[in-house]
């Protein structure tokens, strides 16, 4: 970081006690107040990373696209290099943003569908496919993000790691691991036995360096053709690959639920802000079908 830097003195005694801020595997936990935005943002500012966030939108989950972007402005990585990648099928609902300097918009176009589940899981053949022919020449990091999300306080370089998954907001504190949503049929790839896991972690915010998150999109895209060869389908689509995945090669972060909280969940004491907030829709109406 630069030299001079004017910032608060850390403390080995102080810090936040009313949560843990460390992983048994001895991973960051990040919460509000366990870390300074001045330090980290200059320790990063060095690398200056190019940002790539991907994200869908597709039949009407257009609408979601100007609060993302607008909020992201505001919020998302601040100062730093970003491009948003929009895959979409309505291209001319792209709305015309005005972004920041070192900030753009790709959009790429991917095929419309009749079920929701073939967009989500979707989301792992498409991004697999290109990363591979463009994004891996014009990012460092990759995040793959929910669209229907509005950024709401900073969301920042502290997020960034090699693999950064975000605490599912409604398993965080879940006492007992056989009460979290996994895939637990053995017939499919996604499956985690009752007696296994750390935590469960949510598909709609995760992060990490370009080639890390190849590896875990792609996987999660594989393991998702075997199942469907299998005529089996992961309770919770790509979400369950994921934590499969994330159990057996853990994250080098871990973000609080802080990263996705949503519009009606009530807050919780420990969640000092909220960064990332998912907006309350109507289900019926956003998707192509309903179960
Ligand atoms: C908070 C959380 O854990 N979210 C997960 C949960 O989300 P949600 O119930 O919030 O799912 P969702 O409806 O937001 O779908 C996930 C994303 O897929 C895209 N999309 C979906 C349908 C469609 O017709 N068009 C479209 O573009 C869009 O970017 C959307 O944000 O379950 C999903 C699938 O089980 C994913 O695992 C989500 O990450
Ligand atoms: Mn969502």
């Amino acid at each position: 970081m630069e030299k001079g830097l004017k910032y608060d003195k850390p403390s080995v005694m102080k810090g936040r006690t009313d949560v843990n801020s460390i992983t048994n595997w001895n991973a960051p936990l990040v919460w509000e107040g366990t870390f300074d935005p001045v330090v980290i943002d200059s320790i990063y500012k060095k690398m200056d990373p190019r940002i790539a966030v991907i994200v869908f939108a597709v039949g009407k989950y257009t609408r979601f696209l100007k609060a993302f972007i607008e909020t992201g402005e505001k919020y998302f990585m601040v100062d730093f290099r970003v491009t948003y990648y929009i895959f979409t099928d309505h291209e001319d609902e792209v709305p015309k943003v005005q972004l920041a300097a070192g900030r753009k918009i790709t959009i790429l176009t991917v095929p419309s569908a009749t079920r929701w589940q073939d967009v989500v899981l979707g989301r792992m053949k498409w991004a697999t496919i290109a990363i591979d022919q463009q994004i891996r020449s014009e990012a460092d990091y990759v995040f793959m993000m929910d669209i229907d999300s509005t950024f709401r306080y900073r969301f920042g370089a502290e997020s960034l790691s090699r693999l950064s998954a975000v605490l599912h907001r409604g398993y965080y504190k879940t006492p007992d691991r056989a009460n979290f949503p996994y895939e637990r049929r053995p017939q499919s790839q996604a499956y985690i036995p009752i007696d296994e896991g750390d935590y469960y972690y949510t598909a709609a915010v995760w992060g990490g360096y370009l080639e890390d998150m190849y590896t875990l999109v792609k996987y999660c895209y594989e393991q998702s053709k075997i199942d469907e060869k299998n005529n089996i389908e992961a309770a919770w689509q790509e979400e369950s690959h994921l934590n499969k995945y994330l159990l057996y090669n853990k994250p080098t972060k871990v973000l609080s639920a802080e990263y996705l909280w949503c519009d009606y969940d009530r807050i919780t004491e420990d969640v000092k802000v909220i960064r990332i907030s998912q907006i309350a829709k109507n289900y019926a109406e956003v998707r192509p079908n309903w179960n």
